[in-house]
């Protein structure tokens, strides 16, 4: 069939909707009628189905975009899909319903709220948001942030959050929300945000979807409203919806039956946060008429890579057996490089950029790296920043830029300099009461005596404004430290300092990993340096060697490498891919495998595949030895194992003696996986009874290494406990 609609997705000029496009794709994009799930394989062209199924529906049936409805997954993916329909039908139209679930809920709320009680114009509220009403109610209720980490609250109010009950008591005129009656702490600080909430007309994420569901249940007829509005939904990565996401859709189609989705089992990196591919895989069970479109070509890739990817997904037990092929010309092998340590990785890398640009006259832009965490892009970034050659962080900061790594190296800078940046940006992180008053107070001393804020804060500790106030106890850690400083290395320093400021126990109280592994892989980074030069270096030294990495304003439009974590990489493709950190315990995750053991190994599977096969021309997956930030050994990721040696070509030699290691502990690491306690059972300051060491105390609670520090009375010592040592026993103080 040939249209005379101008078509011009990012790759096609002046052409019709189905030029470019395959025979299944073509069925794709013209079976409009009735339930349509469309099984796409990576690289099989999704994005550019949906487009043109989207545009073939206003430009050759003539529907109106208010009438469509398409879900997307990401803020980013509703902007490109929207960028791209625009041009095929014309910028005037509003592509409002282009959307992603949450964004697609805040239309539907803002125009229909009202039925529940709620103003059009309600908050949303986002995590930050959520934080600060957590601060206020612990302020209120007198308690310390650690007593209750405001992210296992968080979590407690999501699971409450994942049933509507609740929003009945948020809509209801009543008073119903009653926390002052409530014993239970968690209970009475969960009831004391609802009410807040309640109070500001503030709507949460999880929120946006439990009220219009709430809405349509109570309402029949605005739901009818909006079936009969929407005449075509259709849904990209339906593999990752939610049940609430899925009975939102199923709801709305229940008026003109359209519904059109879109996914890839083999790509589900959600299940973690509530996704479940189910809905995909069973999609018949739901829609019985439903008719199936397999897109298994794939565009992507070269052979080499699709054959690596695919053997790898092959190893998921939990899958639909799919087998991607593509057509495109054979390419080079896929390369795995092994190094003696994190910088000789490093260098590789960058060293095979450079080759890459000098070679194949590539451009930075078509190299992406990429990783599990975020933490693993210090590496890299160091040696880029090295090499002087541009990159940018897609969708987060760079590692030096980081809040926490800014925060900790700050508290290093005010021992050095004494400088009023640093002051002012630990003083009250944590929060010591140094609000703006004082602070200026402050300033206002320091002009008039010519001398730092620190300094003016030293001399004037005894003025009655900093009662109530913890300056004292911010000066008393950082004179102790100072006192140190010279005896001690810039790592041991470095540790210290934070502990004694109480930044670390900030952090980990925040309970939010990601910041507490940067902060370890600050550390890490700093004993490196220190080995590296092979002789103790002073803390000037080092924080001169660190204005290099931290100095370089770059601009984000030059051609620069593009370093992101594979769950960022998602959607997206790039020429050459390096796959970083492919060790084990960091692809799959050791957390991920403690928390939810065999789904998670299958889901850090379907990662790596993700990642491989976001690479077109040339995949490298890289690893190196040495030790992590635990100083634990590190090995091949257990991925590498699974893949006949005949796929790919190694650089860089490992030793059959090391093979043989790495696969006895990757067996071992399974089993204890299998048997390890996600959650602590004690909590700080709890006195335990050990069968040998007797009474004790524990003193910290080490979510990293899932162990406590306790302090056994009789012995006067302390002795690190693993969490899954079953035989300790509360006792009540
Ligand atoms: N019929 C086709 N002919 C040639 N190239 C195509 C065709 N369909 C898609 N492509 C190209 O294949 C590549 C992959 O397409 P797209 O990004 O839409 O894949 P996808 O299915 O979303 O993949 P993934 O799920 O892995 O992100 C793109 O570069 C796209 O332009």
């Amino acid at each position: 069939m040939q249209t005379n609609v101008l078509c011009g997705g990012i790759d096609m000029e002046v052409d019709g909707i189905f030029n470019g496009l395959n025979e299944q794709q073509q069925k794709a994009v013209t079976t409009t009628e009735g339930a349509v799930r469309v099984i796409a394989g990576a690289g099989s062209g999704k994005t550019r189905t949906l487009t043109n199924r989207y545009a073939y529906l206003v430009s050759e049936l003539g529907l109106e975009p208010s009438n469509l409805l398409c879900v997307t997954f990401t803020n980013k993916a509703a902007q490109e899909m929207r960028r791209r329909v625009k041009k095929l039908v014309g910028g005037e139209r509003d592509t409002g319903y282009i959307s992603t679930y949450h964004g697609f809920c805040v239309r539907i709320l803002r125009e229909d709220i009202h039925h529940l009680f709620y103003p059009k114009q309600f908050l949303i509220l986002d995590t930050e948001d959520q934080k600060s009403i957590l601060r206020e109610i612990y302020e209120e209720l007198g308690l310390k942030v650690n007593d209750h980490k405001f992210a296992r609250i968080l979590k407690k109010i999501g699971e409450m959050k994942a049933d509507t009950g609740y929003v009945f008591d948020l809509i209801s005129r009543e008073k119903t929300l009653d926390p002052e009656r409530v014993e239970d702490l968690d209970r009475k600080i969960i009831l004391s945000y609802l009410k807040k909430q309640k109070k500001v007309y503030g709507l949460d994420f999880d929120d946006l979807l439990n009220f219009t569901l709430v809405l349509f249940g109570e309402y029949p007829r605005v739901l009818e409203k909006w079936q009969e509005r929407l005449y075509y939904i259709q849904v990209d990565e339906f593999q990752d919806s939610s049940p609430k996401q899925f009975e939102l859709i199923r709801l709305l189609s229940k008026g003109h039956q359209n519904v059109f989705v879109v996914g890839d089992p083999d790509q589900t990196i959600y299940e973690w946060r509530g996704a479940d591919p189910k809905f995909m895989v069973n999609f018949d069970q739901w829609f019985p008429q439903c008719q199936t479109i397999v897109l298994n070509e794939n565009y992507r890739s070269t052979p080499q890579i699709l054959n690596v990817g695919n053997a790898l997904i092959k190893q998921n037990k939990l899958r639909v057996d799919k087998d991607m092929v593509t057509e495109n010309p054979d390419g080079v092998n896929v390369i795995h490089y092994h190094g003696k340590s994190e910088q000789e990785e490093a260098k590789w890398i960058v060293s095979r950029i450079q080759m890459l640009q000098k070679e194949h006259g590539a451009s930075l832009n078509d190299v992406a790296i990429l990783y599990r965490a975020n933490y693993l892009s210090r590496f890299v970034e160091q040696e880029l920043i090295h090499e002087n050659m541009e990159y940018s962080i897609f969708g987060g900061f760079k590692f030096f830029e980081r809040k926490e790594i800014k925060d900790a190296l700050a508290h290093l800078r005010l021992l050095a300099f004494e400088d009023d940046l640093s002051f002012m940006r630990v003083i009250n992180t944590p929060r010591r009461q140094m609000g703006k008053k004082r602070i200026a107070f402050l300033r206002e001393r320091a002009e008039q005596e010519g001398a730092s804020l620190y300094q003016t804060l030293c001399n004037h500790i005894e003025d009655p404004v900093f009662n109530r106030t913890k300056a004292k106890e911010f000066i008393e850690a950082i004179e102790a430290m100072k006192v140190k400083r010279h005896e001690l290395s810039v790592s041991d320093l470095l540790q210290d300092t934070l502990q004694a400021t109480g930044y670390e126990a900030l952090i980990r109280e925040d309970g939010d990993h990601e910041r507490l592994d940067n902060l370890m892989e600050l550390k890490h980074s700093v004993v490196q340096y220190e080995e590296g030069m092979g002789e103790q270096i002073s803390l000037e030294y080092y924080l001169q060697m660190l204005t290099l990495y931290t100095e370089n304003d770059r601009e984000d439009e030059r051609e620069a490498v593009k370093l992101m974590t594979i769950h960022t990489s998602k959607g997206l493709e790039y020429p050459y891919v390096f796959l970083v950190g492919f060790n084990d315990r960091i692809l799959p995750n050791e957390r991920s495998l403690r928390d939810r053991k065999e789904y998670a190994l299958e889901e850090e599977r379907r990662l790596a595949y993700v990642a491989m096969t976001r690479a077109e021309r040339e995949l490298y997956l890289t690893e190196s030895e040495g030790g992590n930030g635990r100083g634990e050994k590190k090995y091949p990721s257990r991925f590498l194992f699974e893949l006949d040696e005949r796929l790919y070509e190694r650089i860089g030699f490992i030793e059959k003696e090391f093979e043989k290691e790495a696969k006895e502990v990757i067996r071992m690491n399974a089993q204890l996986d299998q048997t390890h306690t996600s959650e602590a059972d004690f909590k700080e300051g709890q006195v335990v009874e050990h069968p040998v060491f007797g009474m004790g105390t524990i003193e910290e609670v080490d979510e990293r290494k899932r162990m406590y520090k306790i302090y056994f009375e009789e012995m006067e010592v302390t002795r690190p406990i693993s969490w899954n040592f079953k035989r300790l026993r509360g006792l009540n103080k």
